[in-house]
């Protein structure tokens, strides 16, 4: 039956939130809507749960008070059909109704609220640009998408499941007293208002504390992920004692943090411990009081024992439901800081798919200083005729991979546009704008899948022919065909390991190439494609790479002027701007720039 009810909603739809509301309430409010009927659903049997509770302490006292009035022998005779339904309501009713409630809180309600709220978080965040990823944590994001996911849930748990039954409870219970003998509901209301206090006073601390530990916690993560992913940095550089100090200070601060939630927990405790044995005394000494004056009967003392007992039990629930709620509440703050920042390039709604026509390539007055009013690109122009092959070079630091994060829009420029084939890039869908690109680069990072899922990335329904021919072209074929992993996969079959750790620099690159190859884009962007492969395999690439480059325009970004020396154009690049433009031989005969730079290489490699 559950699994009935679970297959009513898919937590995995796609794209159902677009900017996921920023207070945690509004995002909770906005998650669960989906839910709303399940919601509903534990609502209504929270609340028969609780009815019953408030039943069988009323009926306690009810027990005792017939039980006195009758002969025993008349037991049967006077109070058999009663008893039979009292059985009834104990054997079936409650058990089914906490199966139903049990069962659509924990089986249906909550794995489907996790899964659906990481879900849409990871959907929201993976629409980001490269350019915002760039200036996150990758340790911090995986661990606030997953706890947001189980605290926007706990919230909502913890309101149905802590909060509804207890204050249901308390308000039978309550309604029970008054209707038995108005009296005892006075030492109940007296006690609610020094557990409102105790709540007012420790509650909002809790929520402050669980707060500033969950930063600690994602801060904690952030340095270990940073750690262990750059381990060799790590290893060969590091200044061991300087290490552990930093590291010892994220582990202090969460250690701290920790104490500081439970220090608030136990002060919860203990002073729910100090509330719950007034609530003892006060209601049983008075119900004994009452009842010695003759004021009230023997099964006064009875239900309010039953109750006693049971209202200071809920009312522990009730603080810890609220300091779950408050707690879970402080979480979701805290992970809202990366998941609920708005798009920071919101696609135009409709945007048209590309019309590729030619590849004709126009940057017009653009400039971007990655909002620091310096470095990067200054009103630079550049036209890039359909097919045509150009080069960018200049120093380190120049702009010419900026110009390529902006043709890819992995960034906005902050002025100026883009326009290929005449559409500006930026009103363009952009999946349908880098289906149209192939950019292989420097700084290769592999997923931590098989040689061919890499190779075949966004292409997966590539024949293996063409698979086998683009990793030929790249001279990959023979090396992946003496690759194995540690998992016993062979060839192209074996998993590259974490961002390709287990390939050598040289190898990464060539899968970016065969990547490249195969995706078979009219537009190719190579940054430094080639660097990390010995001049030998390089030539060979690079011729592979002319016949392929045939009918595509082309962006190369080389500081081996020898690699581009046969191109169409090439830009020489400085301080952002481009200040010499033209071939290779123009170039030389001008003499600027570019042919010092050349004439820098040539002596270099003469004297190599
Ligand atoms: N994400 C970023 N945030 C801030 N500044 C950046 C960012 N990326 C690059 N820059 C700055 O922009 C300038 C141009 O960098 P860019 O990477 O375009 O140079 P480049 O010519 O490609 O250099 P290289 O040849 O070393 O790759 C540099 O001053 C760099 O510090």
């Amino acid at each position: 039956m559950f699994k009935l009810i679970s297959d009513l909603v898919d937590p995995f739809v796609r794209g159902r939130v677009d900017a996921p509301n920023s207070t945690p309430l509004s995002f909770i409010h906005q998650q669960m809507r989906p839910l709303r009927w399940i919601i509903l659903a534990c609502f209504v049997t929270t609340i028969c749960a609780a009815l019953i509770e408030v039943w069988l302490v009323y009926y306690a006292g009810h027990l005792v008070n017939r039980l006195v009035a009758i002969p025993p022998d008349q037991i049967w005779a006077l109070m058999g059909a009663e008893l039979v339904l009292a059985a009834f309501i104990l054997l079936a009713l409650r058990p089914a109704v906490a199966l139903l409630n049990e069962g659509l809180d924990d089986i249906v309600f909550r794995p489907i609220a996790v899964s659906m709220v990481r879900w849409q978080a990871h959907q929201h965040i993976m629409r980001q640009s490269v350019g915002w990823f760039r200036n996150q944590q990758s340790g911090q994001l995986a661990q606030r998408v997953r706890e947001i996911g189980v605290s926007a849930t706990g919230t909502i748990y913890a309101v149905l499941h802590g909060l509804i039954y207890v204050v249901t409870y308390f308000v039978g219970s309550f309604w029970l007293f008054t209707a038995i003998d108005f009296r005892l509901a006075i030492p109940l209301l007296i006690w609610v208002a020094f557990y409102s206090l105790h709540m007012a006073y420790a509650v909002p601390r809790f929520s402050r504390h669980y707060e500033r530990f969950e930063a600690a916690k994602t801060d904690l993560t952030s340095l270990l992920v940073d750690n262990y992913a750059n381990i060799e940095t790590v290893k060969l550089y590091a200044d061991q004692s300087y290490e552990d100090q930093h590291a010892l200070t994220k582990f202090r601060r969460a250690f701290t943090a920790f104490v500081g939630v439970q220090r608030f927990e136990v002060v919860i405790n203990v002073g729910m411990v100090v509330l719950s044995n007034m609530l003892l005394v006060g209601l049983i000494g008075y119900a004994l009081y009452l009842w010695h004056v003759g004021a009230a009967q023997l099964g006064l003392v009875a239900a309010s024992l039953a109750l006693a007992t049971r209202v200071s039990s809920m009312a522990e629930w009730m603080m810890d439901a609220v300091a779950s709620i408050y707690g879970n509440i402080g979480a979701t703050r805290e992970a809202l800081r990366s998941v609920a920042q708005p798009m920071d390039m919101p696609a135009t709604p409709n945007a048209p798919n590309l019309k590729f026509k030619d590849g004709a390539i126009e940057f017009r007055d653009i400039s971007h200083h990655y909002g620091q009013g310096a470095g990067g690109l200054d009103r630079l122009s550049l036209h890039i005729e359909p097919g045509q092959k150009v080069a960018l070079v200049g120093a380190s630091g120049a702009g010419k991979s900026t110009l390529v994060n902006l043709m890819l829009r992995h960034y906005a420029p902050e002025r100026g546009k883009i326009l290929l084939d005449g559409q500006d890039i930026s009103h363009i869908d952009q999946n349908s704008l880098r289906q149209n690109i192939a950019h292989v680069s420097q700084d290769v990072s592999l997923l931590n899948r098989s040689l061919r899922d890499n190779i075949a990335f966004g292409h997966s329904q590539a024949s293996q022919s063409d698979l086998y021919d683009a990793a030929r072209r790249a001279h990959a074929h023979q090396f992946i065909q003496n690759t194995a992993d540690d998992m016993g996969n062979q060839g192209y079959d074996a998993i590259v390991g974490e961002r390709g750790v287990r390939l050598s620099g040289g190898q990464k690159q060539r899968i970016s190439l065969a990547r490249a190859l195969l995706r078979n884009a009219p537009i190719l962007i190579l940054d430094e494609a080639t660097s990390a492969l010995d001049s030998e395999v390089e030539a060979d690439i690079l011729d592979a790479l002319y016949t392929f480059m045939a009918d595509k325009t082309v962006i190369a970004i080389a500081h081996r002027l020898s690699t581009i020396a046969h191109m169409d154009k090439i830009a020489f690049i400085e301080n952002g701007r481009i200040v010499e433009l033209g071939r290779h031989d123009e170039l030389l005969a001008r003499n600027g720039r570019y042919a010092s730079l050349w004439r820098t290489q040539s002596r270099d490699k003469l004297t190599e």
